[in-house]
């Protein structure tokens, strides 16, 4: 039997999706799923690209059917799924086979399965880019050992999207480096995607648009500074019609958002690291809020329906304003995030690179990250927010987002995020701010302390002391 260059397990949605992507880009490839009718139907399905799969219906004929060293793609889901094929794998293989997890593990998972894994080579990757950058070119972050990450690095940037010659996949780091920056690139893409239904919202119940029309507003801001993967999408979720009933799908989707925890991942990570993401926080938070349906429709007819029209109060200009400023901030804060962790875990996580892996593939693509990754080349620590391209940008967009965010208010539409996003902006342009309150109420109760404007030392109490 001829064998082939690399192995995936997990014929599911992207598993599938990644196993034609690597053999469009002419790799042989061997595949493995639990259940044995997905593996025939993926084989039966594979049209052209067939003759490059091998598929096996038991972990000893994949392994076998693997060169070696091998190297074997996991595309389950995260958690005991991982360890439970790791375990299962690892028998059958020799010392030196890779495994890479390419689903969306918890970093602090990838970093015991590296430990774990001793001097056996172990990647944890993340893939990003949904079912269609998996087929087509994911965006790829990568963490283990550069030495494993140098054995497939051939297949994986092969594989990865390409902006403008550059291949959108890089290893960040060791262990779990490349599983923390892909949660980090979720938490932003709910931050994002959460500004966008906020505005969406506005669209809706503050101006009285249909769908059709928001997604006019959407199509004419995506060939602007908001071109974007998400924004595109909108437009094209906000027009699409049900096909059973033929009716707006936006209308028939229930207002419950799921999640499989890599943005909550993020908010809690930021919360141990002391680097706040509230933009993302407020996303994460507002997930949870949409699911509680139950408590919302009492609580409407307690205090009856708040979303009152606008009457002109805002322009659809503003909306795309205020989007500008909320993405810059909420970008801000996951790099800052990035930052803060790089040199907590002493990963040297490249953030310029981060920026540039981000550009194509994945599911946050943005023209803005171009810019991004320019700004953090030339100041790889500075919060984006002081950068001079987005300072102008900030500059020229915040009171649109100050206007949305109170005209919201005043009328009842929650925008948690855009919300959130003000309040950093203008909590990190504010040198006095109120924090001295707090000092002064922690040393009041517990005689905490606190320092001085006017002499240096730490240990000062109010006159309350004695
Ligand atoms: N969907 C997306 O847009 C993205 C997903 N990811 C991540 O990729 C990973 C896979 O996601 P996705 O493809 O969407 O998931 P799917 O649910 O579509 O597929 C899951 C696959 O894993 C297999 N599987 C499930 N449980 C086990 C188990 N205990 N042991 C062995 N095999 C198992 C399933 O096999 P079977 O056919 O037998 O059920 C199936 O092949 C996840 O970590 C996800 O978070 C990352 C980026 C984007
Ligand atoms: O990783 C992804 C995109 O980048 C996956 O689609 C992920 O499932 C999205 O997160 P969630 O399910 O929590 O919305």
């Amino acid at each position: 039997m001829t064998t082939s260059e690399i192995g995936l397990l997990g014929l599911g949605t992207m598993g599938a999706a990644l196993a034609l992507n690597i053999a469009d880009h002419g790799f042989d490839i061997a595949v493995y799923n639990r259940t044995t009718a997905v593996t025939r139907d993926f084989k039966r399905d594979a049209g052209d690209l067939s003759d490059r799969i091998t598929p096996t219906e038991s972990l000893q004929d994949f392994v076998a059917a693997i060169a070696k060293p091998r190297a074997i793609i996991l595309m389950v889901p995260a958690g005991d799924p991982v360890d439970q094929q790791i375990a299962a794998l690892r028998p059958l293989l020799d010392d030196d086979d890779l495994i890479i997890d390419a689903g969306n593990a918890n970093f602090h998972d990838t970093n015991r399965r590296a430990r774990e894994a001793g001097d056996k080579p172990f990647l944890g990757i993340g893939v990003s880019g949904g079912e269609e950058g998996a087929r087509f070119g994911p965006s790829i972050m990568g963490g283990g050992k550069k030495a494993s990450w140098d054995r497939v690095a051939h297949i994986l940037t092969a594989i990865a999207a390409d902006h403008e010659g550059t291949p959108c996949a890089t290893w960040m780091g060791e262990e779990g480096a490349g599983h923390f920056v892909k949660a980090v690139h979720n938490g932003i893409e709910y931050a994002d995607m959460q500004m966008i239904a906020e505005v969406y919202g506005i669209l809706r119940d503050g101006m009285g648009l249909d769908n059709a029309a928001i997604a006019a507003v959407f199509d004419r801001w995506n060939a602007g500074p908001l071109k974007s993967y998400l924004i595109e999408i909108s437009a094209r979720v906000a027009e699409a019609k049900d096909t059973d009933t033929g009716r707006p799908l936006l209308d028939i989707i229930t207002d419950a958002a799921g999640q499989k925890g890599t943005g909550r991942w993020t908010a809690i990570e930021a919360q141990h690291l002391g680097a706040p993401v509230p933009a993302i926080e407020a996303a994460v938070a507002a997930r949870n809020l949409s699911a509680a349906r139950n408590l919302r429709k009492i609580g409407e007819e307690m205090y009856g329906a708040a979303p009152q029209p606008l009457d002109g109060a805002l322009s659809e200009d503003q909306l795309e304003q205020a989007l500008i400023a909320g993405k810059i901030i909420c970008y801000a804060q996951g790099f800052q995030m990035i930052s803060a962790a790089s040199t907590q875990f002493g990963w040297k996580l490249p953030l310029p690179d981060i920026a540039r892996v981000w550009r194509e593939g994945c599911i946050i693509r943005s023209v803005m990250l171009d810019d991004m990754a320019t700004a953090l080349t030339q100041t790889p620590d500075e919060n984006l927010m002081f950068a001079a391209k987005f300072a102008d940008d900030l500059k020229a967009n915040h009171t649109a987002l100050r206007q949305v965010v109170a005209q919201a208010a005043l009328h009842g539409l929650a925008v948690p995020a855009l919300s959130s996003g003000l309040a950093y902006f203008d909590t990190m342009r504010t040198a006095r701010g109120t924090a001295n309150m707090l000092q002064g109420q922690r040393d009041y109760f517990g005689r905490h302390g606190f320092e001085r404007l006017d002499r240096d030392g730490k240990d000062y109490h109010g006159p309350w002391a004695d």
